[in-house]
């Protein structure tokens, strides 16, 4: 049985389609990453799966339960980690967790070794009698994911579980979902905007841009999709250069960013050197240049034509860059 299966899901608020028209198959134990800049419609997609939120059209399966006609066993068989904080901070971690438990009906003769397990997964055992306002904004994302975790859900969606926290904070909510995933035996949906997030956790990642699905693969698939190395260059006049390299046929892509020149070559030693040359040739000062492997972030611009950035709805690219995206294997 598959854990998500869409037909179709689509969501309108008034005149805007926040999700268009998904087909999406998720197989269970997945960790499936929902990867898109601010406002692609990651949020409205998981809702609908979450049974917050009816489509407008098309329908949609949570361990086989549709989403509609069977919201209430679709209930019990997910966990949900929302961006906004819901965890009360006047209780402390422990009571947080009971009254979570009871809420979902946890039997009481298996509530507090459920609790102290998942405590122990998110290694809060050890603070669970303090007030959650003292705790630190990555112990509360913890804390979210273990209660989020006691009614033994089959699917578990977290909305970018790692927004506004600290690379450390990071690291260790990361390793936390991956133990869960051992743990659990779970199919974890999450949505971020972090690439390194999504290519770090994820079995399989679907990019979605204005409301659709625009690429769905591997991390590594996506990423071979690109061909070539790729030059980053920092210019007095990238607009400049841009053409000049474009007449030169010196790259297969080019895509032209606020700051940055970014081109995909064929080799990246042969072609540096005579782009430096050209630069040098019409009088264009090179303040930064450097050579990376394909990467999501490279991907990910392939097939929206923008750049993901934290914050941000995604920064169109221009010109060239428009023109020039999406040439891929
Ligand atoms: N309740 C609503 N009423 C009207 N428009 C909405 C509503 N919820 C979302 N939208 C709009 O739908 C689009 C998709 O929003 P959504 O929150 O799903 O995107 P997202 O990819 O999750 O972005 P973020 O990462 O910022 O949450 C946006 O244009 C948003 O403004």
């Amino acid at each position: 049985m598959l854990a998500i299966e869409t037909n179709g899901l689509t969501k309108k608020f008034g005149k805007l389609t926040a999700v268009d028209n998904v087909n999406l198959k998720v197989d269970q134990g997945e960790i499936f990453g929902l990867l898109g800049p601010n406002g692609a419609g990651k949020s409205t997609f998981i809702s609908m799966l979450c049974t917050i939120l009816n489509p407008t059209s098309g329908t949609a399966r949570v361990e086989g339960y549709d989403i509609v006609k069977r919201a209430s066993d679709v209930r019990r068989s997910i966990g949900i980690v929302f961006q906004d904080p819901s965890i009360d901070d006047k209780l402390t971690g422990m009571e947080n967790m009971e009254l979570h438990a009871d809420l979902y009906n946890v039997p009481k003769d298996v509530m507090h070794s459920r609790i102290d397990e998942v405590l122990q997964l998110v290694e809060l055992e050890d603070r669970a009698s303090n007030l959650v306002n003292t705790y630190s904004g990555g112990m509360r994302r913890r804390l979210e994911i273990a209660r989020s975790l006691i009614h033994y859900p089959k699917v578990l969606f977290l909305d970018e579980p790692t927004v506004g926290l600290d690379p450390q904070s990071r690291d260790h909510i990361w390793n936390y979902i991956r133990d869960l995933k051992k743990q659990e035996n779970i199919t974890i949906i999450l949505t971020t905007h972090y690439m390194e997030e999504a290519d770090k956790l994820c079995d399989r990642i679907a990019i979605i841009d204005r409301s659709k699905i625009v690429a769905l693969d591997t991390p590594q698939k996506l990423k071979s999709k690109i061909e070539g190395e790729t030059i980053i260059i920092e210019s007095s006049d990238n607009k400049l250069l841009s053409e000049n390299v474009s007449e030169s046929k010196l790259a297969t892509n080019i895509m032209e960013t606020e700051k940055e020149l970014i081109l995909t070559v064929e080799n990246s030693h042969t072609a540096l050197a005579r782009i430096v040359e050209l630069a040098v040739s019409v009088g264009i000062y090179i303040y930064n240049i450097s050579i990376k492997e394909p990467d999501l972030d490279a991907a990910f611009m392939f097939f929206t034509g923008k750049e993901i950035r934290e914050g941000g709805g995604g920064k169109e690219l221009t010109g060239m860059a428009a023109r020039m995206r999406g040439r891929i294997k």
